[in-house]
């Protein structure tokens, strides 16, 4: 089996006019790791987008654990099925209990029973720290809470590869820590893992491979000590100052 899960190549991607992604080259090996980090509007969640099928690229190819998900006559459903995708706002079925949020596509898309889809779902949910929430609705859980649901229902898809965009973005700060505990365990489980992020923090200790982006190309990538302590580039270094220190207002 190869070691490469998500491989991307010369990825061009316009809305319009506006180029958002100009050639990205990328790839993620079984149990890595990678974080991408860079400004607002350099075209992070649209190359994730591109990987999960939800925008379709002007050029070039991805391949998700060995499948050309890029080739026009794919089945997109079947493409998809191998990537769990968590969202900056948890898309949880609201009028749906926890269990069910966790149940309804393994049963339509991956035909399991519902003896077998609860078993996945309640083992999946002690993993994420809501054992005994699964009676609740989502209305009834706190932010952080409805995005461990949301990756308990990506987990229970069993993916090949988890895709993350700014998972904790939307939370109050104190609920952000319980989301990444969960995400640092999964790494550590061994799951291959593409995140966006702004933790900062999270990339330099749970990264394999960090990739800064802006303007649509990756300018650098490497290791966190690399990227995030000891950049080489300017752009990243103008980028991290002022994410590292907020406080700071350029002249
Ligand atoms: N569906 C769309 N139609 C038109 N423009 C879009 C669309 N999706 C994204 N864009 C534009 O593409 C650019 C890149 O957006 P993208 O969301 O990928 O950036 P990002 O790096 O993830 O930013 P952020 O950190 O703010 O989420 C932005 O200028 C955005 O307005």
């Amino acid at each position: 089996m190869s070691d490469t899960i998500v491989s991307v190549s010369g990825l061009h991607k316009a809305f319009g006019k506006l180029e958002v992604l100009k050639g990205i080259d990328l790839e993620v090996r079984r149990g890595q790791v990678v974080c991408i980090i860079g400004p607002s509007g350099s075209g992070k969640s649209t190359l994730l987008r591109c990987v999960n099928l939800l925008e379709e690229p002007n050029q070039g190819s991805i391949t998700v654990n060995g499948f050309e998900v890029t080739d026009p006559d794919i089945d997109i459903d079947r493409a998809r099925r191998g990537i769990g995708m968590v969202f900056q706002s948890f898309n949880l079925f609201s009028h749906l209990s926890v269990l069910d949020n966790l149940t309804i596509a393994q049963r339509k898309v991956l035909r399991r029973d519902k003896a077998e889809a609860e078993k996945v779902a309640l083992e999946n949910l002690r993993k994420v720290g809501l054992t005994g929430k699964e009676r609740s609705l989502p209305t009834q859980l706190s932010g952080g809470q409805q995005q461990r649901v949301a990756i308990a229902r990506a987990l229970s898809m069993d993916p090949d590869v988890m895709l993350f965009d700014e998972p904790t973005s939307a939370l109050d700060p104190e609920l952000v820590g319980d989301v990444l505990a969960v995400m640092r365990q999964l790494a550590r489980d061994g799951m291959t893992m593409l995140v966006v992020t702004h933790e900062m923090q999270f990339a330099r200790e749970v990264a394999d491979v960090v990739l800064f982006m802006d303007g649509g190309i990756v300018v650098e990538q490497g290791p966190p000590s690399q990227v995030i302590g000891d950049p080489r580039h300017e752009r990243t270094q103008t980028f991290l100052s002022r994410v590292l220190n907020p406080a700071h207002v350029e002249e």
